[in-house]
């Protein structure tokens, strides 16, 4: 209990800094997010949170500022290594199907013990469309190949963007199985929103980003 109570926060940002054409987006943030803890990033459109979470995965630069993973500072090009980020461009293969692409993406960023293709699949509703080419998806079941790509991931932190976007109301209740899942687990989640949906049934803190005008 004592060494639980003592870990270092799962993710720990300071002073992180990020600006487009001198303007800034967002500046000198502190935040952090703890084993077993949701931190539900809020804000309105243009406000900064997929840029948040594209800095923090290391898919862009920082102006300033450290990411901590776990306590330690882990550089942009390494950090793809300790998160999974589920984006608004779900990062398929048109031409694959479901199974082809889950077993692609196992292989590239390996998978979670105890897991396979064929129960992400089951667990995402998808089992019936193992063989459907992405292309031939709906946006909602694309997200759901990419929600069963993310429960797929070995890594404990996820970054979610707009996890709802696109998903009926069973897919909103999956979501918040994940994640409950995950932090069960010892995992972490960043999830962004509008604020137009409940947060997760999850111990959750917040982060509100301004709109800059
Ligand atoms: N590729 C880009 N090039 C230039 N500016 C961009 C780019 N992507 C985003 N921006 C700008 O950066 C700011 C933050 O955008 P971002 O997408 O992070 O906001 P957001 O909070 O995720 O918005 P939304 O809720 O609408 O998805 C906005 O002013 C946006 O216009």
């Amino acid at each position: 209990m004592t060494e639980i109570a003592n870990a270092p926060p799962l993710l720990a940002a300071r002073s992180l800094s990020f600006s487009r054409d001198d303007r800034p987006v967002f500046e000198a943030l502190d935040f952090e997010v703890g084993a077993g803890e949701a931190l539900l990033v809020r804000g309105g459109n243009g406000a900064g949170k997929t840029t948040l979470l594209r800095v923090l995965a290391g898919l862009l630069e920082a102006d300033g500022g450290t990411v901590a993973v776990a306590g330690t500072p882990v550089a942009r090009a390494m950090r793809a290594g300790t998160m999974a980020y589920l984006g608004h461009l779900p990062g398929l293969k048109a031409d694959l199907d479901a199974v082809e692409n889950l077993e692609f993406l196992a292989r590239l960023q390996g998978c979670r013990e105890s897991q396979d293709v064929a129960r992400a699949l089951a667990l995402v509703g998808l089992a019936a469309h193992a063989h459907l080419p992405v292309r031939q998806m709906s946006a909602g079941q694309k997200k759901r190949l990419s929600l069963a790509r993310l429960w797929m991931s070995p890594a404990r932190l996820w970054l979610l963007d707009e996890p709802y976007a696109n998903l009926d109301l069973q897919g909103i209740e999956l979501v918040n199985r994940m994640v409950r899942a995950q932090l069960d687990d010892g995992g972490a989640a960043l999830v962004t929103t509008h604020g137009a949906y409940a947060a997760p049934p999850v111990r959750t803190r917040e982060l509100a980003l301004a709109t800059v005008a």
